[in-house]
């Protein structure tokens, strides 16, 4: 087990690439699974949220190649090979197995997912459109059965606007006899990009990235070879670290209109921003001024940057308001950096972080993946050197991150835990 040092203070200067977007990644790879012939995706991050997936089709008897971001999936060997423990609880988006497995084979058992915990985080409005299409849903000690002598297209009303839902209502529906509407849908880009892969595996689909998806079942699905989007959340992470401590970064491999409500945000603050057709340059930030910030479903302020935004607003002067409209308990990342000075209080769904304070150097947690991205922020501006455990969160999300910072000129690196530091973190 590995924990990671920043030794901070210092301005950064340089390019930074942006990886394939994780939550995109995720439902790709479980996508291929409906095809009958290899699928090939290209650009994907060097992440362990992939690695488990890669993994997960294997176990099902899919021949999988991963090297040079591109990976080859067969899907044509793989059975309903039932995944009730295992890799399916080390990370969140394994309930993709569920609509893919489902559209396939007509029935899966898989675990309950794993992930960040942000809160509760339920998985009714899924097996609410799985049980619209036609399928018997069980939950035996903890895994989700489904069964379905056939899918019949539906017409799905989401009661909560949620992303992982709307991909997997459109996995299982995509081999669904008849028409599938999902209204009320999630409109983030991974789900254009999802969408997009299905229909060049033959699917028929309309409407993905508004809040109607149509979508019309088809017998077959085939191969094909699809490039990834860039990564809107690792952007918008750089974005934020180019405001707190740049001093003139490009980030490259973007899609700005992707982040328009951060690029918007960070305007207000007084953070200058040039963007280009898929690149970013932030010049260094002097004086940056409060703000408040509230979290909303694409194309509002995404969760996902909420708690490295509140790392970069400890060095504003003024009180600024972070309100979490999405999770009920993603402030995790509050008491560590308290911990490292920051003057931050919690009220509810809001934090209030009262600036400008320096931070400094601390022993801190991840307890989850974008805490861990906060605390990576905040570690590059403390003073002192800045100990982060909890590490296999951060590698959950963020492709090569030591490398891509050291190349900017933080002074990062990984260092193996002791015996006796694995202990006490277990006792935590
Ligand atoms: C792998 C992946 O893509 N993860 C992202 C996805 O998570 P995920 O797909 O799990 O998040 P959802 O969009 O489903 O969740 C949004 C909200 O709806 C609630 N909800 C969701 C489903 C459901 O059946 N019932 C229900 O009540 C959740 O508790 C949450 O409060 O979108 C989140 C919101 O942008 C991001 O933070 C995650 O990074
Ligand atoms: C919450 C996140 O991930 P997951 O849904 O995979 O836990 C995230 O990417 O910030």
């Amino acid at each position: 087990m590995d924990k990671l040092k920043i030794a901070g203070g210092y301005p950064l200067q340089g390019t930074i690439r942006v990886s394939g977007a994780k939550n995109s990644a995720v439902a790709l790879i479980p996508a291929t699974i409906l095809a009958d012939s290899p699928v090939t995706i290209e650009g994907l991050p060097d992440i362990s949220d992939v690695s488990i997936l890669k993994d997960l089709l294997e176990e099902i008897g899919g021949k999988v190649s991963f090297g040079g971001e591109e990976m080859i999936v067969d899907p044509s060997s793989m059975i309903s090979m039932p995944l009730p423990n295992g890799n399916v609880k080390k990370l969140r988006a394994s309930y993709y197995l569920m609509g893919a497995m489902l559209g396939r084979f007509k029935k899966a058992v898989i675990g309950l997912p794993g992930g960040c915990y942000l809160g509760p985080r339920p998985i009714d409005q899924h097996i609410k459109g799985f049980e619209a299409l036609g399928a018997r849903v069980t939950n035996e000690q903890g895994a989700i059965y489904l069964r379905a002598d056939e899918l019949r297209g539906a017409r799905i009303y989401l009661d909560v606007v949620s992303v992982g839902a709307t991909i997997n209502i459109m996995l299982a529906a995509v081999r669904a006899k008849g028409r599938t509407i999902i209204e009320n849908a999630a409109k983030e880009p991974e789900i254009i990009d999802v969408a997009t892969l299905l229909t060049n595996m033959g699917a028929k689909i309309k409407g993905a990235g508004t809040d109607v998806i149509r979508i019309e079942g088809v017998d077959y699905l085939s191969g094909c070879r699809h490039t990834i989007i860039p990564d809107r959340i690792e952007a918008g992470t750089f974005m934020i670290m180019a405001a707190a401590v740049g001093d003139g970064i490009l980030i490259d491999n973007v899609i700005p209109q992707h982040l328009e409500s951060l690029i918007a945000k960070l305007r207000e603050m007084g953070v200058n921003i040039e963007t280009r057709d898929d690149q970013v340059y932030i010049p260094r930030s002097d004086y940056l001024k409060a703000v408040d910030v509230k979290t909303l479903v694409y194309p509002g302020f995404a969760t996902d940057l909420q708690q490295p935004f509140t790392s970069l607003l400890t060095k504003v002067t003024g009180a600024s308001v972070v309100t979490d409209t999405i999770y009920s308990a993603r402030f995790k990342h509050i008491d560590e950096l308290r911990r490292m000075n920051a003057s931050i209080k919690v009220e509810g769904r809001s934090a209030i972080v009262n600036g400008p304070v320096r931070l400094q150097g601390a022993k801190v947690k991840a307890s989850d993946l974008r805490a861990g991205a906060a605390l990576i922020v905040a570690g590059l501006m403390a003073e002192g050197v800045t100990e982060i455990t909890g590490v296999e969160h951060i590698d959950r999300g963020y492709s090569q991150i030591v490398d891509k910072l050291s190349d900017l000129g933080a002074t990062i690196w990984r260092e193996e835990m002791s015996e006796e530091e694995v202990r006490q973190l277990k006792n935590t």
